[in-house]
C-alpha cells in the first residue's frame, strides 16, 4: 500500500460507507483539552478522516507529559499543547509504512518509530501530504474564555472533551446544551475509563448525575489537631498559599483559637477546673502568619521557629485539645536535630523521606527562594504547582516538620507530591482505550443512530461478561437535573444576617454551581450582580470587593421566602433562587442549596454492569478548590485538592 492520501481516502470509503465518510469529512469538531487523551485522540481523529477541527487547551507541555503524551517531544516542552497538537498530526501524519513495519500493528507504537525516524522532517512537505486536508486551528486559551461564547459553539456539529476536572467539565457540558450540540465526554484514572455521549432531550447532560465532592477537612483538624499526613499536606499548602499567594486570610494555618472543641470543653469543665484562656490575650495569635512573615521579611530561619516551635506553643497551651490525644512536641531547634532517620540506600533521592535537619534545611531553602520570587511577583503572588520545585520542596519540608511535631510518619517526597497533585496514575493504554472509543461514539452521532450510542466503561477486571468494555444504553435526562431541566428552580437555606454577597457570588453560584459569569436580580427588578464588563474600570471593581461583596444578604432586604433569577449569559442558564432563613446549619456549613419542585419520578437506577467506581473515573482526577477563591460549602473546611482547578490535579507520569 503506498502512503498517499488518495489511498488513505478510499480505506476509509471502503470501511465507514460512502456516506458515513462523507460525513465525517464535512464534519466540524471542537476537541477540548489536549493532554493524555487529547493526543490519543487527534492521532485518531486525523486517521479517522476528520479534517475540521479546533482545538483548545490553556496548558504548555510539560517533560512530565511526554511518557504518555505522544504528539510531544522533547523540544516541545514549554510549548502551547493545543498549537503543538495542531501541528503534529497533519505535518507528521501518520506514516502508514511505518505503522505496518511496527512489530505489531499499534499505532502508538507507529507514532514513536515514525518520530524517532523523522525527528527533523516533520515539516516535510514528503510527510504534509498523508493528510493535506486535514484542518486544525488550535488556541491555546481557556475554554471559559468569552471568546468561546454560544456562537462559537454553534460553528461545530460535534464537541469531545478529553478534559482533567469537573469545572471546565461542566462549563461545556452547558455551553452544549445551550448550543444544541452533541458532547462525547471521556475520562480515565488508572486502568479505568469512561466515554459518554451527551445530546441535549435524549440523553443525560453530564450533570444529570451528581459527582462527588472533592474530600475537605475541618478547618480546626488542620490548624489544631492534624492526625493523619494528608492534614499536614493540606496545612502546607494553605500555609504557602498564605504566604506567598495573594493575600488572604482565610488561608491562615496558624493555630485556631476559635476551635469549638475549646469551646464544649469550657462549657463542660466550667463547673470544675477552668480551661487554660485559648489564648486569645495573645496578640501573636491574633497576628496573622502572612503579616507576622512581612513583619519579619519572610525570614525562613525566623518562621521555622515560629510555625514548627511558638506556635506548637500556643497549641499546648489550648490545653482541652490535649486531653484525649497525644500533645504534639515542639522541635527543639536548640538541640541538635535528631538526624537518624535515614533510609536513603538504593533509592532515588525523591524516595527517601528527609531527616528532621534535612526538613529544615529545604524549608528554608526553598522559603528563601520563594520570598525573592515574591517580591518580583508582586500582588499577584505565587501559585502553588506541584511540578515547581520549590513550592514543592516548600510543601514537602512543610508537612514533614508538622509530622513529626504530632508524631505522624513522615514520607518522602514522591509520596507527599502524589497527595498534594491529586496525582493518579496515567495509563496510556487506557488513554488509547478511551480515544478509539471516542470515535466509534462519535461515528454513531454522525450517522443519526442516537439509539446504539452508549456510555462506555473500561475496567481492570473483565467483568462477568468476560470483557474489558462495559456499553450501557443511555439514560434519558434526568428531570431533576438543575442544568437541562427547563426552568430549574433552587432554595437556599442560610442565615440571611451573615451570609454575604460574596459567599453567595464566589462560593455558591461560582463554585458550587459553577456558573461563569452569574448576575443576580430580585424579584423587585433589583440587580445585585452583574457580570463584569469590559467598560468597568478599577473603581468599579473596588466598588464592587470593598462595598458590595461585604455586605449581607439581609443588608439588601432580601429575607425568608424572597426569590432572586439568576442568569449567566454565556452558559444560556437561567434558574430561580428562593432565599429560606435558617439559623441552624453547622459551623462549617454555612448554607445549603437544594431542588426546588423536584419532580418525583424515580432517578435512573445504576445498571448492575456499571462499574462501581464509574462515576469517580470522569472527576475522580478533579480538584477545584482554590483558597482564596471561595470553598463553598467547604469555607470552613480546607480542601486535600489543589489549586487551579483547571491545571491542577495532574496525572502521573508513571506507567
Ligand atoms: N479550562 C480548560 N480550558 C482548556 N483546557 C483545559 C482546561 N482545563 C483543563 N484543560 C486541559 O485538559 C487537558 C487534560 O489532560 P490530562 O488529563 O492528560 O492532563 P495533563 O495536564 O496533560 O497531565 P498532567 O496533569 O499529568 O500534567 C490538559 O492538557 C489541560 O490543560
Ligand atoms: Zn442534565
Amino acid at each position: 500500500m503506498d502512503t498517499t492520501g488518495q489511498t488513505r481516502a478510499a480505506c476509509l470509503v471502503q470501511v465507514l460507507g460512502a456516506d458515513l465518510y462523507t460525513k465525517v469529512q464535512e464534519c466540524k469538531l471542537l476537541v477540548v483539552g489536549a493532554g493524555g487523551i487529547g493526543c490519543e485522540l487527534l492521532k485518531n481523529l486525523a486517521l479517522a478522516g476528520f479534517q475540521h477541527i479546533e482545538v483548545i487547551d490553556l496548558d504548555t507541555i510539560e517533560v512530565t507529559n511526554l511518557n504518555r503524551q505522544f504528539l510531544f517531544q522533547k523540544q516541545h516542552v514549554g510549548q502551547s499543547k493545543a498549537k503543538v497538537q495542531a501541528f503534529a498530526p497533519s505535518c507528521a501524519m501518520w506514516d502508514v509504512a511505518a505503522c505496518q513495519s511496527a512489530p505489531s500493528f499499534s499505532l502508538r507504537a507507529a507514532s514513536i518509530d515514525f518520530f524517532r525516524v523523522h525527528e527533523h522532517q516533520v515539516a516535510s512537505e514528503a510527510v504534509r501530504r498523508f493528510n493535506p486536508a486535514l484542518k486544525i486551528v488550535a488556541h491555546h486559551a481557556n475554554i471559559f474564555d468569552a471568546d468561546f461564547n454560544l456562537a462559537y459553539f454553534e460553528r461545530f456539529d460535534l464537541v469531545l472533551n478529553a478534559l482533567d476536572n469537573l469545572k471546565a467539565r461542566r462549563h461545556v457540558n452547558r455551553m452544549c446544551l445551550a448550543a444544541n450540540r452533541p458532547l462525547i465526554e471521556s475520562g480515565s484514572a488508572g486502568y479505568l475509563g469512561q466515554v459518554s455521549v451527551h445530546l441535549k432531550g435524549v440523553s443525560e447532560c453530564y450533570e444529570c448525575q451528581e459527582k462527588p465532592k472533592p474530600k475537605s477537612y475541618p478547618a480546626c483538624t488542620i490548624r489544631n489537631t492534624p492526625s493523619a499526613m494528608i492534614h499536614c499536606i493540606v496545612w502546607a499548602k494553605f500555609l504557602f498559599t498564605h504566604l506567598f499567594g495573594v493575600v488572604d486570610d482565610e488561608n491562615d494555618v496558624a493555630p485556631n483559637p476559635d476551635d469549638p472543641e475549646l469551646e464544649q470543653s469550657a462549657q463542660t469543665s466550667s463547673d470544675s477546673e477552668p480551661s487554660a484562656p485559648a489564648t486569645t490575650d495573645n496578640a501573636e495569635a491574633r497576628q496573622s502568619t502572612r503579616d507576622w512573615a512581612e513583619q519579619h521579611h519572610h525570614d525562613p530561619n525566623l518562621l521555622v521557629r515560629k510555625l514548627f516551635q511558638r506556635d506548637i506553643g500556643m497549641l499546648l497551651k489550648m490545653d482541652n485539645l490535649w486531653k484525649n490525644r497525644t500533645p504534639p512536641v515542639p522541635v527543639d531547634f536548640d538541640q541538635p536535630l535528631d538526624d537518624t532517620r535515614d533510609n536513603s540506600s538504593g533509592k532515588l533521592p525523591d524516595q527517601r523521606v528527609w531527616s528532621l535537619q534535612q526538613c529544615v534545611d529545604k524549608f528554608t531553602q526553598s522559603g528563601a527562594a520563594l520570598r525573592d520570587r515574591l517580591h518580583a511577583a508582586g500582588a499577584d503572588g505565587l501559585v502553588w504547582d506541584k511540578d515547581d520545585d520549590e513550592a514543592m520542596d516548600f510543601v514537602c519540608a512543610a508537612a514533614n516538620l508538622r509530622a513529626r511535631v504530632f508524631h505522624l510518619a513522615p514520607e518522602s517526597r514522591f509520596d507527599v507530591k502524589s497527595k498534594a497533585g491529586n496525582i493518579i496514575p496515567a495509563i496510556p493504554t487506557t488513554n488509547a482505550m478511551v480515544a478509539g472509543l471516542i470515535i466509534a461514539e462519535a461515528y454513531k452521532v454522525l450517522q443519526g443512530r442516537l439509539e446504539a450510542c452508549r456510555t462506555v466503561y473500561v475496567s481492570r477486571q473483565i467483568a462477568s461478561r468476560n470483557k474489558l468494555l462495559t456499553p450501557l444504553k443511555l439514560e434519558p435526562p434526568n428531570p431533576n437535573c438543575l442544568v437541562c431541566r427547563d426552568k430549574p428552580m433552587l432554595i437556599l437555606r442560610t442565615n440571611l444576617q451573615q451570609l454575604t454577597l460574596r459567599t453567595l457570588a464566589e462560593d455558591v453560584l461560582k463554585q458550587e454551581l459553577c456558573l461563569a459569569v452569574p448576575e443576580m436580580t430580585l424579584s423587585d427588578g433589583r440587580m445585585i450582580l452583574a457580570a463584569p464588563d469590559e467598560d468597568d474600570d478599577e473603581d468599579d471593581r473596588r466598588i464592587l470587593e470593598t462595598k458590595l461583596y461585604p455586605r449581607t444578604l439581609a443588608s439588601f432586604n432580601i429575607g425568608d421566602g424572597s426569590e432572586c433569577k439568576v442568569t449567566d449569559d454565556l452558559q444560556g442558564m437561567i434558574l430561580t433562587l428562593t432565599f429560606r432563613q435558617t439559623e441552624e446549619l453547622a459551623e462549617d456549613q454555612p448554607f445549603v442549596l437544594e431542588r426546588h419542585g423536584a419532580v418525583t419520578a424515580e432517578p435512573p437506577a445504576p445498571s448492575e454492569a456499571q462499574p462501581s467506581t464509574s462515576d469517580a473515573v470522569l472527576i475522580a482526577d478533579d480538584d477545584e478548590t482554590t483558597p482564596g477563591s471561595g470553598e463553598g460549602a467547604t469555607s470552613k473546611r480546607l480542601c486535600a485538592a489543589d489549586e487551579d482547578d483547571a491545571v491542577d490535579c495532574k496525572r502521573s507520569k508513571a506507567e
